[in-house]
């Protein structure tokens, strides 16, 4: 479980992240949604360890992450996608993937043992990217590229997985297509933290809902299902 208790993020003299309290549970996707500024990306990057927060806590299992190094933050199973994909463009797939792997094994979070299986793992989950296995990433698509980062994210084996608008920018054929790999990489024990503007594919795979505004979670808990159209309208 992660629990968020009252965590206030200050970005220079602005309260973005404003005693915000939350709860998410393993094997669930949760979905994040609240229009533009209302600090969904600071609150991934909060939890990530990139940014320090001025007061609250994040425990992960219990033990409190939230003043910790983003490596230490890593260590604990913790990894962002963030927004952009990220993807080397001169590098293969193959390479910017492994890289996922190379850094978990860096961290302790990866042996060479579980790393082969992982690597199949990846190469069944994301078929698009194994028929281009050896291609340059820069050659892919908006979408594929988008999957070369998750998978990256999926070979570091996190047990938070931290997804900032992962179908960004995409056509709503790719955004679906992104969305179900994501919902793919759902597991008993892993947290999945999605935050997303594509509402109607997201609301799709998600499995609970948490509307933030103003740097606070205004709902949370909500079904996906009894999110209605005027609630939306609300919310954006
Ligand atoms: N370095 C910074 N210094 C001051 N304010 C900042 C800084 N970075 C972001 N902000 C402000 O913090 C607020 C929250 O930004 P954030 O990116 O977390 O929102 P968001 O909900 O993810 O929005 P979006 O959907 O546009 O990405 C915004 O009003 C933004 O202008």
């Amino acid at each position: 479980m992660l629990t968020i208790d009252s965590l206030t993020v200050r970005l220079g003299h602005r309260t973005v992240v404003d005693a915000l309290s939350a709860a998410l549970p393993p094997g669930e996707i949760s979905l994040i949604l609240g229009h533009n500024g209302a600090g969904k990306s600071t609150l991934l990057r909060t939890i990530a360890g990139l940014l320090r927060p001025a007061g609250g806590s994040i425990a992960l299992d219990g033990a409190d992450i939230a003043r910790r190094s983003p490596v230490e933050v890593a260590r604990s199973g913790v990894v962002l996608v963030p927004q952009g994909r990220g993807v080397f463009a001169d590098l293969s797939v193959a390479e910017n993937i492994k890289l996922g792997m190379w850094n978990a094994r860096r961290l302790g979070r990866s042996t060479t043992d579980t790393e082969r299986a992982r690597l199949d793992d990846a190469r069944e989950l994301f078929p698009v990217l194994d028929e281009q296995w050896h291609s340059r990433a820069g050659s892919l698509s908006g979408g594929q590229q988008q999957q070369v980062a998750i998978a990256r994210a999926f070979l570091a084996n996190p047990k938070v997985l931290l997804l900032d608008e992962p179908s960004v920018g995409l056509s709503p054929k790719l955004a679906d297509v992104v969305l179900t790999t994501v919902a793919s990489l759902r597991r008993e024990d892993r947290i999945i933290v999605l935050v997303e503007q594509n509402v109607h594919q997201a609301l799709a795979v998600a499995d609970s809902v948490a509307v933030m505004r103003a740097g606070a979670v205004e709902q949370h808990g909500l079904a996906p299902s009894d999110i209605a159209q005027q609630d939306l309208a609300a919310i954006f």
